[in-house]
């Protein structure tokens, strides 16, 4: 090898490794990363760099997949547990309730058995019902699933989404429609997913809204708006000021990425960790 070749080769590695090897900084905010994004990436190894990184867990995950972040010292931290239900078919629908129920039954205490602390769930869309109706089926259906949540510790999360890019037609588009169903649930482990890329879309007025509404907000993801890329100067939102507020409510939660990365994934993917720990 000559001089030349070893140091291209070294900078080759300390680019790819580098970042995910820092040291991590403590911060307040328990930081995870949603599978999804890093698809080319096997989950062992995804798990080994989040470990390295101080990430304390991986996002959205199956239920054969639960095992794998617990040998890395990390835990699932948002489980898919009743796959019956998917973002356009979910809550809304008195139709689905009978099936969504028989899923969790059994897919709520398989996370609590693997110490996932909270599974996914969705409002489905309109399809042309009003938001006032979706809202009273919603939480009838949650009513039918609280107690098996309640029982085992875990916190089913409704996620609110963007229906203007990502999701046309998705019914938790907005914060309220999540807040008064889980307020009409009023159960501890019914709560919302707010997806601050998704909401940012929507909405904006993040930190406000997240003040105002933290009680009922279970779990974070994050996202560069627009794009839905890196947490970099490229995109619009304040993500160390986001972070520092979640922090400073005392958010004893997760908060996730969930960016599809641009660049070498995993500097991606530590530059973000860096800039939300606070
Ligand atoms: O599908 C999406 O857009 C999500 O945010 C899922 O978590």
């Amino acid at each position: 090898m000559t001089r030349r070749e070893i140091v291209a080769s070294s900078l080759a590695l300390s680019a790819t490794a580098g970042a995910a090897a820092s040291p991590p900084r403590a911060g307040r905010l328990k930081q995870s990363v949603s599978r999804w994004c890093y698809q080319n990436i096997p989950l062992d190894k995804l798990c080994e760099a989040a470990a390295r990184m101080g990430l304390q867990g991986i996002d959205l995950l199956q239920p054969a997949e639960y095992d794998v972040p617990r040998r890395h010292g990390l835990r699932c931290t948002m489980g898919y547990a009743a796959d019956i239900m998917t973002i356009p078919n979910g809550l809304n629908r008195r139709e689905n309730h009978d099936a969504i129920e028989k899923a969790f039954r059994v897919g709520i205490p398989q996370a609590a058995k693997a110490g996932v602390p909270n599974v996914i769930a969705f409002s489905g869309n309109r399809k042309g019902m009003s938001d006032e109706e979706g809202a009273a089926n919603a939480v009838i259906g949650l009513n039918r699933v609280k107690r098996i949540a309640e029982d085992h510790g875990v916190t089913i999360c409704i996620e609110l989404l963007n229906s203007k890019v990502d999701h046309a037609d998705y019914m938790a588009d907005h914060t309220a429609w999540g807040v008064r169903v889980a307020e009409q649930v009023g159960s501890p482990r019914v709560k919302l997913l707010y997806d601050i890329y998704h909401m940012q879309i929507m909405e904006g007025d993040l930190i406000a809204t997240i003040r105002k509404n933290i009680k009922w907000l279970g779990h974070f993801h994050t996202g560069g708006v627009p794009g839905r890329h890196n947490l970099d100067d490229t995109q619009e939102v304040n993500w160390h000021a986001v972070a520092r507020s979640v922090a400073d409510l005392g958010f004893e939660g997760y908060f996730a990425h969930e960016f599809v990365p641009t660049g070498d994934p995993l500097t991606a993917l530590a530059q973000a960790v860096r800039t939300c720990t606070v």
